[in-house]
């Protein structure tokens, strides 16, 4: 099995405030030594209470934040080490679909210009061909091109979700990372948009990061699942596993106050 992500020993502390100037402030440590790898193809779910460390742990990935410790590997390359043509690369290969898609598009841009700034951004195309990559990825998240014209206002946040799922996959990543892509939905919307993400996953075969509180969530959409407690990734399982009664007493808690 080919490792797209691997992580190795990784940690990060925030800074604390002071209380008074005589006072030092405070580390924090959101995530703590964490180790683990997601395999080519994979659906891998980061799942844990609110507060310990998911989505400083994807930000991490991303290089949205640093680290204060340890290593990131894609394709086997640490990618600190990646040169700034490799770099380049790397923020391609790798796109993140934001927790809530009410904040995730600029409410002063028409959808289309969103869709194709992505490409500008990265040097993709020409204006035609921009505009006609942004119709076809619109038709694969089953959004009308006609809302191309329209302002993030007009839609709803099902299809909100559906142009951010398109802003991420347009430029055709190997590894996404969603963030709670469906917990400001609604329910009935909610399992819409994770039918969409397992038929684009199927169909594209992009490796993915995500990360939830809900476990029937994850339970749906993962290959593998990992829980996190206080910053530590505590247990990883196969989803077939999950009803299983072997987990770490952590987990075992969590599938009781959550499921
Ligand atoms: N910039 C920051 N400075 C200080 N502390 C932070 C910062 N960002 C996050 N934290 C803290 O780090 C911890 C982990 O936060 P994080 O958002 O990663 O958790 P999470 O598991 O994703 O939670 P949620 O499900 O609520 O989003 C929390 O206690 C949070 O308050």
């Amino acid at each position: 099995m080919e490792e797209i992500i691997r992580l190795e020993n990784v940690s990060k502390k925030y800074k604390g405030k002071s209380k008074s100037i005589f006072e030092k402030p405070k580390e924090f440590i959101a995530v703590n030594d964490v180790s683990f790898s997601i395999n080519k193809g994979e659906i891998f779910g980061l799942v844990g209470e609110s507060g310990s460390g998911k989505t400083t742990l994807g930000h991490l990935i991303i290089g949205l934040k640093s680290m204060s410790q340890g290593k990131i590997y894609f394709k086997g390359r640490d990618i600190s080490t990646f040169t700034r043509e490799e770099e380049k690369k790397w923020r391609k290969q790798v796109q993140i679909i934001f927790q809530n898609p009410y904040s995730a598009l600029d409410p002063k841009r028409k959808i289309g210009w969103s869709i194709e700034e992505i490409l500008m951004i990265h040097k993709i195309g020409d204006k035609a061909s921009r505009r006609k990559m942004a119709e076809e990825i619109l038709y694969e998240v089953e959004i009308d091109p006609s809302l191309m014209d329209q302002y993030p206002e007009d839609l709803s946040g099902g299809q909100r979700q559906r142009v951010s799922i398109a802003s991420a996959l347009i430029v055709n990543p190997e590894f996404v990372i969603i963030d709670e892509g469906v917990s400001a939905l609604d329910v009935s919307v909610q399992s819409a948009i994770l039918n969409l993400i397992r038929k684009l996953q199927e169909k594209r075969q992009f490796t993915c990061l995500f990360i939830s509180h809900d476990l029937n969530v994850i339970e749906y959409l993962c290959d593998r699942v990992g829980v996190m407690y206080k910053g530590e990734m505590v247990e990883i399982f196969n989803a077939g596993e999950f009803f299983e009664s072997e987990h770490h007493e952590y987990t075992q808690k969590l599938f009781s106050t959550l499921l």
